[in-house]
């Protein structure tokens, strides 16, 4: 593990019930990186996220946050090693407003550090500004996944996990939160990305890994991955 990086999976294996998810699956993302996880429908993206935020059992491997091993850790540990999630299924609460939604994620992050207050949130996402009063029920799909980004970021955490953030969203809203992404990593959020949409990552990643089938096939920069027209055929579907 280099000083520089804050999250590194070491060759895990995953399982569910006897079949083999997971197969030596290793990167690492530095602080300031933006990675993608890029793979098809099923590919395991989704059980490498759970492996990191301690929700999926690792039978063999490790996985560290700033060089702290983590994978016994429950994940209420894991993310007060500042380790955020934002799923997929975005799990807000209907019957509260946007404001409460945010409000009950505040927390200081990793040694008291508080990055994100309600001001600088509203100040990145003006929608959310413009509807703190809205219930979270009353949300469009891509208001609910930026009031759970926002919600994910009132913890102050030091690397942010988002899982299919494009899924299930209309292209021009998938195009504004690809916009709040960009913003959120040139402002410096350290990002870990799992998509199957590649080109919505070309816009936001610095690094990407390809997963196919429980197994990372290809790891490389951005400008590589745009290269490689053998990899994005194979593994991306493009
Ligand atoms: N709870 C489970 N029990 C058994 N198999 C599962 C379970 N969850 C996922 N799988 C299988 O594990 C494999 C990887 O799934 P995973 O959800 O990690 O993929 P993914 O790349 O995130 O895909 P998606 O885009 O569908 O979310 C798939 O073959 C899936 O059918």
């Amino acid at each position: 593990m280099s000083a520089a990086e804050i999250l590194r999976v070491e060759d895990i294996d995953v399982f569910y019930g006897a079949s083999q998810i997971l197969f030596g699956v290793s990167f690492g993302v530095e602080k300031g990186q933006s990675l993608a996880l890029l793979g098809r429908n099923g590919a395991g993206k989704s059980t490498t996220m759970k492996a990191i935020i301690g929700i999926a059992q690792a039978k063999r491997g490790t996985v560290s946050v700033r060089g702290t091993q983590v994978q016994k850790f429950t994940p209420d540990r894991i993310a007060r090693e500042g380790v955020g999630f934002v799923p997929e299924d975005r799990q807000i609460f209907p019957e509260h407003s946007v404001e409460d939604n945010l409000k009950i994620a505040i927390k200081p992050g990793v040694g008291g550090r508080v990055d994100w207050t309600l001001e600088k949130i509203y100040d990145v996402f003006p929608i959310l500004a413009s509807m703190k009063g809205r219930m979270g029920g009353r949300l469009s799909g891509g208001e609910q996944q930026m009031l759970t980004i926002a919600r994910t970021l009132m913890g102050n955490p030091d690397v942010v996990l988002l899982d299919e953030p494009s899924e299930g969203l209309a292209p021009i809203i998938v195009e504004k939160i690809g916009e709040l992404i960009q913003r959120l990593r040139d402002m410096g959020t350290t990002l870990i990305v799992a998509e199957q949409n590649m080109h919505f990552c070309l816009d936001i990643a610095s690094h990407v890994a390809v997963i196919d089938k429980g197994h990372i096939v290809y790891r490389g920069s951005i400008d590589e991955l745009r290269a490689n027209d053998d990899v994005k055929k194979r593994y991306l579907a493009v």
